[in-house]
């Protein structure tokens, strides 16, 4: 089976910075896959290289099987995108919102009122469409931006940081939309956080990144597993053993902690 994503080997330096230090990664079709790291740990910079923001060399990154240097256009057809700093327009309504974002993307005429009303829809805003987006509440933005995302149904959705800066209640209502549209869709998903325990909660599968590198990929339970704590574990102390002192870079392995 073509993976959703695929990395090999990608390095990306911003001057002296390297800010990706050569990382593997695949996305099965279908999963929710979350990029996990503390600030600066290159989970951006990996995002915008899958996404075709960012210029890598041939080979190193595909999506459902296009190279993104070769076929960047077509790479941008498959994606739905939220970026960190948000993007919605608080002049207009919920619903112009998502409308102009169908007009970018190119949904054909016919199906744009359609498809702007199920995206809308599908991250609970109906009610709310028709008011300028500058009343909603902070969660109700990220929905937005989500829908707006998904109005050219993409077949990957990558989500850069999408609860950051939410309060409790508000993240977890975009988790449980991103749930239900993978659900009902099949879509697959990329998302970055820092916020372990939503990872744990919300992720197929996770990659730990720290320093620019991927230190370990698996599912929560299997990454909690592997840690050997004598108690229960939490995906946050695997993430403290993995990009803690403990890890020695010369065999890839942990000094003190058992792995499995
Ligand atoms: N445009 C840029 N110019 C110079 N350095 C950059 C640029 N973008 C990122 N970096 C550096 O690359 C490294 C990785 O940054 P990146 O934004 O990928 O990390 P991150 O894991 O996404 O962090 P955050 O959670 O803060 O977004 C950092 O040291 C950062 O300072």
């Amino acid at each position: 089976m073509t993976s959703a994503v695929s990395v090999r080997g990608l390095r990306y330096a911003f001057g002296d910075t390297v800010a990706v230090d050569g990382i593997d990664l695949d996305v099965e079709p279908g999963e929710i896959f979350g990029l996990l790291g503390p600030n600066g740990a290159g989970k951006t910079t990996t995002i915008r290289s899958i996404t075709t923001l960012l210029p890598v060399p041939r080979d190193t990154v595909s999506v459902f099987g296009l190279d993104v240097r070769r076929r960047r256009i077509a790479v941008r057809r498959l994606i739905g995108y939220v970026p960190q700093m948000l993007s919605a327009d608080g002049a207009l309504t919920g619903r112009e919102n998502v409308s102009l974002f169908a007009r970018l993307y190119d949904v054909p005429r016919r199906e744009r009122a359609t498809r702007v009303d199920e995206a809308i829809a599908a991250m609970g805003l109906t009610e709310a469409a028709g008011r300028v987006a500058r009343t909603y509440s902070g969660g109700m933005i990220r929905r937005l931006e989500l829908a707006q995302a998904l109005v050219s149904s993409p077949r990957l959705l990558v989500l850069d940081e999408p609860t950051i800066g939410l309060d409790p209640v508000a993240r977890a209502g975009v988790w449980e939309r991103i749930a239900q549209v993978r659900r009902e869709t099949g879509m697959t998903v990329l998302v970055t956080t820092h916020y372990m325990d939503e990872a744990e909660h919300s992720c197929d599968r996770v990659a730990l990144m720290h320093r620019g590198r991927v230190r370990a990929v698996g599912s929560p339970a299997e990454l909690i597993a592997s840690l050997d704590a004598a108690g229960p574990a939490s995906l946050d102390e695997v993430f403290k053993v993995y990009a803690g002192d403990d890890w020695d870079e010369e065999t890839k392995g942990l000094r003190n902690v058992r792995q499995t």
